[in-house]
């Protein structure tokens, strides 16, 4: 199972469209009851994730809510899922980022990564809308410092994409691929 999460409204079920040809939308608001949506792709589970943190000016609680439904689903299925890709919206992802740390918060796609990462899931962050992002080589490492992607780890780890102009898609299908098929080694020898 190939997991797709991210904030509301960065692109997960365009991307995923892009990569699989599946679509998985379904013309709801933007995260309002949105269960997990999955779609077969090569063999394999693809789900997309309810997006979290999302605007719109819903109540806390079920901003809270829905996150926490998330963070169940990973927990009950980390040994199904073979790979997370957490998708960031690369144009706005710095600014948010900067805001909740102004607040003292922990921005919810770092706090993302580090769950995925204490779960032991292999993770690709999908920096998605490349094309409204001025200073990419900027972006990528400020968002690699934030989630703590080591500068040599980093070009495996992040791959910047359009999922609208179709940018770097084949490249992040190849990263999935290989890492998928490399945890299925992994776990034909354990
Ligand atoms: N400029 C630009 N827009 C994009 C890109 N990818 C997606 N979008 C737009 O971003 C909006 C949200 O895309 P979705 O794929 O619905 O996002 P989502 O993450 O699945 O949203 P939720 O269902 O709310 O979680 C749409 O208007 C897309 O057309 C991109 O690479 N560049």
């Amino acid at each position: 199972m190939i997991i797709f999460v991210g904030r509301s409204n960065v692109g997960k079920s365009t991307l995923i469209y892009q990569l699989t040809g599946k679509k998985v939308r379904r013309g709801k608001r933007p995260g309002v009851t949105r269960k997990p949506v999955e779609v077969e792709w090569g063999g394999r589970k693809v789900v997309d994730m309810p997006g979290f943190g999302f605007m719109g000016g819903l109540p806390e609680e079920v901003q809270e809510r829905v996150k926490d439904e998330i963070v169940r689903f990973i927990e009950e299925n980390a040994e199904k899922i073979e790979l997370a890709v957490l998708v960031v919206d690369g144009k706005s992802a710095p600014e948010i980022i900067e805001r909740w740390e102004k607040r003292g918060e922990i921005p919810i796609d770092v706090e993302f990564y580090s769950f995925l990462r204490e779960l032991g899931i292999p993770t690709i962050v999908a920096v998605n809308k490349v094309d409204r992002i001025k200073n990419l080589e900027q972006t990528l490492g400020f968002l690699a410092e934030k989630m703590g992607i080591r500068p040599e780890e980093r070009e495996e780890v992040m791959i910047p994409v359009s999922a609208k102009f179709g940018t770097n898609v084949d490249l992040l299908k190849r990263e999935i691929i290989k890492r998928v098929e490399g945890s299925q080694r992994t776990s034909r020898t354990t």
